[in-house]
């Protein structure tokens, strides 16, 4: 297995993250397991001195009401399911205090899932429960993911599995570049499904279009991963990691936040360009903007760790109107 070992300064004031796409980690166990992207697993240890270490272990990717189960109509019957949530419930892992108090959803192949709600619904929370964030336990429910059930897996084998995700403030990885990681990533993606590594020139032309994709310069290429980025150019980079890695699904945890208008459309045209009839995205949202750019098959409300309404765009439209209140009598 191909390891990476690198070095970086870190801080005492921010959290420790080391993954582009797996954000608040908070890193002060030792030896913690990190699977950043659910394309990237890393293993992490961190000495709280002023440097620590990363060791790139592998890098993979196979890469309503709530009585009912939000995202499924009689349409939806001749369509595969890829994520099949039940009556997930999940706590913060250290208080044990419940966020999440019964999820339950069904995304198909080739669906475009959105899920709005108030400042501290339990958005976020859902989608780090998903990936297998440390921060939380899962308490009750089931996950099935392509078939299998996604609590068993560690989160490295649920990003070999399939499933990406953007969290909502990326993070920086001083001292690795940004083609180099993409790079090893990608190529460990090639080694999981048994094809030949890429070198740098075969690397780079597969990359060029991916960059083209997301309308991004290459000069951000040769920077440290995230470092001394913009919000909206690490969202960006986001999507330039997602379009590169691919997935069976792709939660993007508020992409569109931070964004100007034109990095929005961006954005939002290069995640309608790795759309497949076979795979799905999962987004979190607060705006009507983003979901004209991608529209959603369903948009889902989650208020109080629960899915409590599913429809269409109209939700959204309403929402951005009249606000929850005509949506939600809380
Ligand atoms: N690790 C944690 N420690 C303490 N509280 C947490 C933690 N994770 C989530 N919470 C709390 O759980 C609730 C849900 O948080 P979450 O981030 O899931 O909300 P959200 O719907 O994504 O909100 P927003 O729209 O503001 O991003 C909030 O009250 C939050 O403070």
């Amino acid at each position: 297995m191909a390891s990476l070992h690198l070095n970086f300064p870190s801080s005492s004031t921010q959290p420790l993250v080391f993954s582009p796409l797996l954000s608040n980690f908070r890193t002060s166990s030792f030896n913690l397991r990190l699977f950043t992207h659910p394309a990237i697993p890393f293993r992490f240890h961190h000495s709280n001195h002023r440097r620590g270490s990363l060791h790139l272990i592998s890098a993979a990717f196979s890469a309503a009401n709530q009585t009912e189960i939000a995202g499924t109509d009689s349409r939806d019957s001749e369509k595969k399911p890829l994520l099949e949530v039940k009556d997930l419930t999940a706590v913060i892992a250290e208080s044990k205090q419940e966020i999440l108090k019964g999820v339950n959803l069904v995304v198909h192949e080739g669906e475009i899932h959105a899920v709005m709600g108030k400042n501290g619904s339990g958005k976020s929370t859902f989608s780090k429960v998903l990936v297998g964030h440390p921060d939380y336990e899962v308490t009750g429910g089931s996950v099935v993911f392509k078939g299998e059930n996604l609590l068993d897996m560690e989160p490295e084998e649920r990003s070999l599995s399939g499933l990406f995700m953007s969290f909502q403030s990326p993070v920086e990885i001083p001292g690795v570049n940004n083609i180099d990681f993409l790079n090893m990533a990608y190529n460990a993606r090639r080694r999981k499904l048994g094809l030949p590594e890429l070198g740098p020139i075969e690397f780079y032309a597969y990359l060029f279009p991916k960059l083209e994709l997301v309308n991004m310069k290459s000069d951000f290429l040769n920077r440290n991963v995230n470092e001394g980025f913009s919000g909206g150019e690490r969202k960006r980079n986001e999507i330039l990691q997602l379009a590169v890695l691919g997935a069976d699904m792709a939660i993007l945890d508020e992409i569109d936040s931070g964004l100007d208008i034109d990095a929005l459309k961006d954005v939002a045209k290069a995640v309608n360009g790795i759309l497949t009839p076979k795979n799905s995205v999962l987004m979190i949202t607060h705006y009507l903007r983003l979901l004209e750019f991608i529209q959603p098959t369903y948009i889902h409300i989650m208020e109080g760790g629960r899915i409590v309404k599913t429809g269409d765009i109209s939700i959204a439209k309403t929402l951005e109107k009249e606000g929850y209140k005509a949506i939600s009598p809380s």
